[in-house]
């Protein structure tokens, strides 16, 4: 089957990830920043959708609104751990204190970690905590061991991503998040499409299909539970320009 090359707008609702799909991957967490074509896209996209329009990230919403130009209220980080709904209101997940008390204790040890390993980089999010080996590919092995020995022996749960472990609290992902807005105004009702690269796009990705719509991969063709690929950022933006800003 071939993406249509336009979305009804009158029927659909977008999620939208950031990393490897509005954005291209850069060597830091830090390097990605606002641009002006993706900031004047979404505030299309929002005005042709009449606000059904969200972004699903594992970055922090801090992050998201800096990255998007605020230009997206509703919006879930964290791969689902914060959220913000459509009237601005934020429904984060409560941490305990038990979870808290594990990432601190986690970023001791992945804070030494990096010291040790030049180019390992520590992300801190509030609910999770990001170690990048991106920098360092010889690093890898140990990342993974490391984090898989702190999730074994703590509450936290293992998220691996693009050249990155998350060691992140239990709760919400982001197919949870994607349910969690389609039950709520301006929402309910529409058909859910979402596009996404990384693995915990998946759970997104299996959401909009099980409540009538589609998943969109961005990258190279893998087992997935979307129903069509974008081949990268780049035919994300073109396609977003041609297939749902063209009214704006
Ligand atoms: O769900 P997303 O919006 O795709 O966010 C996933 C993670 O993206 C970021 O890390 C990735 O992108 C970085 C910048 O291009 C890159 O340096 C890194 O190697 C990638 O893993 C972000 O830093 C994470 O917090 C997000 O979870």
């Amino acid at each position: 089957m071939r993406l249509p090359e336009r979305l009804d707008a009158r029927t659909t609702a977008l999620f939208l990830d950031i990393d490897g799909t509005l954005a291209h991957i850069r060597p830091r967490p830090e390097d990605v920043g606002p641009e002006p074509r993706r900031t004047d896209l979404l505030g299309r996209a929002r005005r042709v959708l009449t606000g059904r329009l969200a972004i699903l990230s594992g970055r922090s919403i801090a992050e998201i609104d800096y990255i998007t130009g605020n230009t997206v209220r509703a919006v879930a980080g964290v791969h689902g751990l914060e959220r913000r709904d459509a009237e601005g209101e934020r429904r984060d997940q409560i941490l305990t204190e038990a979870v808290r008390h594990a990432l601190e204790q986690a970023l001791l040890v992945l804070g030494a970690l990096a010291e040790q390993k030049p180019g390992v980089l520590i992300e801190t999010k509030g609910q999770s905590i990001g170690v990048h080996y991106r920098l360092n590919p010889q690093a890898e092995g140990m990342v993974r061991t490391i984090t898989a020995n702190i999730a074994q022996n703590s509450p936290l749960v293992l998220q691996p991503g693009d050249r990155v472990v998350e060691l992140r609290a239990p709760g919400p992902d982001k197919g949870d998040a994607l349910r969690a807005f389609m039950n709520e105004p301006p929402f309910e009702g529409f058909r859910p499409v979402f596009v996404g690269d990384d693995l915990t796009d998946e759970h997104a990705f299996r959401a909009a299909a099980q409540l009538g719509g589609f998943g969109i991969l961005v990258g190279e063709a893998r087992d997935s539970a979307a129903s069509f690929r974008l081949p990268n950022v780049q035919a994300v933006l073109d396609w977003l320009e041609a297939g749902v800003t063209h009214h704006a």
